[in-house]
């Protein structure tokens, strides 16, 4: 093998290796027999493919850290310029997590222990082997993957944080916030009125998150999205051979949030026989799985949340009072955004920020009369249409900055008396031209009415159109997209 340039990417360079290792040493012949080294050691990252880069001095490995994102270090702890044990500690600065071998003389192990010490991973003594060499690399592959992987999810857990953070500076914000602190700090049971959208689901996570039971479960079970039949089986579980096809023993999503919380969405579509088992759970703060004998202690904070004024269900019958009640312990009504208007600036804001970010693209901003585009507007589907709205006009923006313009032709109501207009001016146009215009215009309303409506939620308005997902979004593709293109 000939032995590589110094300060150039070793000869085993790949053009696409997932792993790459740095060896910082300044004898050639040293660093031929660690390539060698590694060689045989037959190094298996679970990327699959490695890569490694060689630099004669820590200057050169520091620069070359700078730039570009390395998995692992192996370093001669004598260098020249700076030795390794300062190299350790610069390496440390730049990131903590990324392990560093040190390579060293028998004569001189008392300083690689001393780097050990100061937090390097290991130590291989010179000469190298293929076998020593070998084995350690093989252990702090394993360990640099697994702090690599750590360290994303550490990011995904921050976005997501991010991504749950509810802003506003309304009165009514203001209350809200108070009274997420407020059951926070007890454990009664919760219930979230408000239109849908309206941030329910946000409010709920809060409220858990500010708990001392912010470690333990967070179950959100959607009763809407249950079938009736297998309800009362995925709220409480079953034991085996309580009914056909219950092959095994399955314990209930409530039983499973044990010792945190359980989020119950959309509670008044709960029926009213499961209302009944819920109160005594709720009551007695236990679950008897179907069919057995034996029930579960448990220790669950129970928020439930609804768009529906339940007090007309309770009174119309199809709400049980007691379970009303039992719920409603500490009650968060959400006014809908219209009603909340001081909120609408700051949440266009913060989601134009996180939506640019998540979507990769330059950082957007309003122009003055946007903001003022999206105050009066009545948002019906609340935070979340407003969120839609938002991703849409960073889709169509044409540069930087989201104008008016972007946010009107997003809006229904624009596009209603906007059809009204055009429609007028038809009869001047010949017969084949009008009717194809017509089309245009009555499908773009149409498009945006049936996204209204849905919250703007693709799959939601596709299939209230009765068309397939697919469909749906080619005719956005070409009407939405083409319309606010001409207006520009
Ligand atoms: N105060 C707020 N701050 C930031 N974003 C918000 C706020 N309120 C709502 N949103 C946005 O609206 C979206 C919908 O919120 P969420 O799902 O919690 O509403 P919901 O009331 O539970 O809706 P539904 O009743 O349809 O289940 C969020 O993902 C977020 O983008």
């Amino acid at each position: 093998m000939p032995a590589p340039a110094l300060d150039r990417p070793a000869d085993r360079r790949r053009p696409k290796a997932p792993f790459s290792i740095l060896i910082v040493e300044d004898n050639p012949t040293d660093v031929e027999v660690m390539l060698h080294a590694l060689e045989e050691a037959d190094l298996k990252p679970l990327g699959g493919d490695f890569e490694m880069e060689v630099r004669p001095t820590a200057e050169g490995a520091l620069k070359l850290l700078s730039e570009q994102a390395v998995d692992l270090v192996l370093t001669d702890m004598m260098l020249p310029g700076m030795d390794g044990l300062d190299l350790l500690s610069r390496i440390q600065a730049i990131d903590r997590n990324l392990p560093v071998l040190v390579v060293t003389r028998m004569n001189a192990v008392a300083s690689a222990v001393e780097a050990m010490r100061r937090g390097a991973f290991d130590y291989v003594i010179k000469p190298v082997t293929p076998e020593t060499l070998g084995m350690r690399l093989h252990r702090a592959i394993r360990i640099s993957e697994i702090l690599r992987r750590h360290a994303v999810y550490e990011q995904q857990d921050r976005q997501e944080a991010a991504a749950l953070t509810l802003v506003g500076e309304s009165a009514a914000y203001e209350r809200i916030m108070r009274s997420i602190q407020e059951a926070a700090g007890v454990r009664s049971t919760v219930l979230i009125t408000g239109e849908t959208g309206t941030g329910k689901g946000m409010i709920a996570r809060a409220v858990h998150q500010q708990s001392p039971e912010r470690d333990r479960p967070f179950q959100v079970i959607d009763c809407t999205s249950i079938p009736e039949g297998m309800m009362e089986s995925e709220l409480f579980g079953h034991v085996r051979g309580a009914f056909t096809g219950a092959v095994a023993e399955k314990p209930g999503l409530i039983e499973l949030a044990n010792g945190g919380t359980v989020f119950l969405d959309e509670i008044g579509e709960l029926p009213l026989t499961l209302q009944a088992k819920l109160l005594r759970v709720l009551e007695e703060n236990e679950v008897r799985p179907i069919g057995g004998t034996r029930v579960r202690r448990i220790d669950i904070r129970f928020i439930a949340a609804t768009n529906q004024p339940l007090e007309d269900r309770v009174r119309a019958g199809t709400f049980r009072r007691d379970l009303y009640y039992r719920l409603a312990v500490v009650s968060i009504p959400v006014p809908p955004l219209r009603e909340r208007r001081p909120d609408i600036p700051v949440m266009a804001r913060h989601l134009l920020m996180r939506l640019t970010r998540e979507m990769g693209r330059a950082r957007c901003h309003f122009e003055e009369s946007a903001i003022e585009a999206l105050m009066a507007y009545d948002w019906p589907g609340n935070g979340r249409e407003l969120r839609n709205v938002i991703e849409q006009a960073i889709m169509l923006a044409a540069d930087d900055t989201v104008r008016a313009r972007d946010i009107l032709a997003l809006l229904p109501r624009h596009e209603a008396s906007h059809a009204t207009e055009s429609h007028a001016g038809l009869s001047a146009l010949p017969y084949a031209e009008a009717k194809e215009r017509a089309i245009e215009e009555f499908t773009k309303v149409y498009l945006r009415e049936k996204l209204a409506a849905a919250g703007g939620v693709i799959t939601k308005a596709a299939e209230s159109s009765g068309i397939p997902r697919q469909h749906f979004s080619l005719l956005m593709k070409r009407f939405l997209e083409n319309e606010t293109a001409e207006g520009q």
